[in-house]
């Protein structure tokens, strides 16, 4: 598999053992796919990039204040100069805003999952903001069925471990370089906190994807096609057999450095009390079990955002 594979969710119904055994096939190897067919409109899509990108373009102070300091990020804005990749020296040239799973604020998750904010300046961002998160959860939901068939759980495993799974929706938006010699790229490398990783509208180039022999490999999926990656607590689930691959969004060169970009990944997390325990069906001879210890996937997550600065 010389290239990162693209697959057409709707054979998961028509065509399932083949599709389980390609999906299963591509994420072992790169640990990242595109996922086409997957229903959600193109309409959809424009329309809520349209409302990020008017929220971004809102004058410095008024974003400001969704900035929620000593909140994590967790909701709201998040400006330029803050997130910087695990052991890099620059932050990253990036500002984005994360939407949160709307739950009872009588739940007894609300304490790790605060209400969501919501930018009074654009009324239409809630609606369109929380409707691409619940497609893409759903969307997220059919993949992980798959995830699971092939290593051999019930297609429902991860149902009960996510329905109230602490994810993320990210607009994110990188602004366009004025200047040669930034030392800084747009995202540096790293790896993903989460189980898995849904990235809508990566069609701009710039994510490069590390494979296996350590080769960057671009990967510009098409304007149709959502790119999915595995994430560290997936990877730590599966003993790695699912792994979390490195990745990174680098500057363009000449002209189009100067063109802003705008993606939004959602990052579907489990729900904060599932135990991170390796499942017993990925442990072998070959492969011992790489992490004794459970944690919880609350737990785990501050200590990853402890990394990247942003708690
Ligand atoms: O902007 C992108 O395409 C990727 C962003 C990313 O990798 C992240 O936010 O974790
Ligand atoms: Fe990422």
């Amino acid at each position: 598999m010389s290239q990162i594979p693209t697959l057409d969710i709707r054979r998961f119904e028509t065509d399932r053992d083949a599709f389980v055994a390609e999906i299963g096939a591509a994420y072992r190897e790169w640990g990242f796919a595109g996922i086409r067919g997957h229903g959600i409109s193109n309409d959809q899509i424009d329309a809520s990039y349209d409302v990020f990108k008017r929220f971004f373009a809102l004058p410095e102070d008024v974003k400001r204040k969704y900035h929620v300091a000593g909140g994590g990020g967790a909701r709201g804005y998040t400006p330029f100069g803050i997130e910087t990749a695990k052991g890099a020296q620059y932050h990253d040239l990036k500002e984005f805003w994360h939407v949160g799973r709307e739950i009872p604020r009588d739940s007894k998750y609300a304490d790790v999952m605060p209400a969501n904010l919501w930018p009074n300046e654009i009324p239409e961002f809630r609606s369109l903001a929380y409707g691409l998160y619940q497609s893409l959860d759903s969307l997220g939901s059919r993949v992980l069925s798959a995830l699971a068939l092939h290593i051999g759980l019930p297609e429902s495993y991860f149902a009960d471990k996510t329905d109230f799974g602490n994810s993320i929706l990210r607009p994110i938006h990188y602004p366009p370089i004025t200047s040669d010699d930034v030392p800084n790229v747009r995202a540096g490398a790293h790896e993903d906190i989460n189980l898995i990783t849904l990235l809508v509208g990566a069609s701009a180039e710039g994510l490069e994807v590390r494979s296996r022999k350590g080769d960057w490999v671009p990967f510009t999926a098409d304007a149709d096609t959502i790119v999915v990656n595995i994430g560290d607590m997936l990877q730590r689930l599966t003993n790695h057999v699912y792994p979390s691959t490195t990745h990174r969004v680098v500057n363009p060169k000449g002209d189009k450095a100067r063109q802003p970009r705008y993606s939004t990944p959602f990052f579907l997390h489990p729900n904060p009390d599932f135990l991170i325990d390796v499942l017993p069906s990925t442990i072998t001879m070959d492969n011992p079990s790489r992490y004794p210890e459970a944690i919880t996937a609350q737990g785990y997550l501050e200590e990853r955002l402890r990394e990247i600065k942003l708690k």
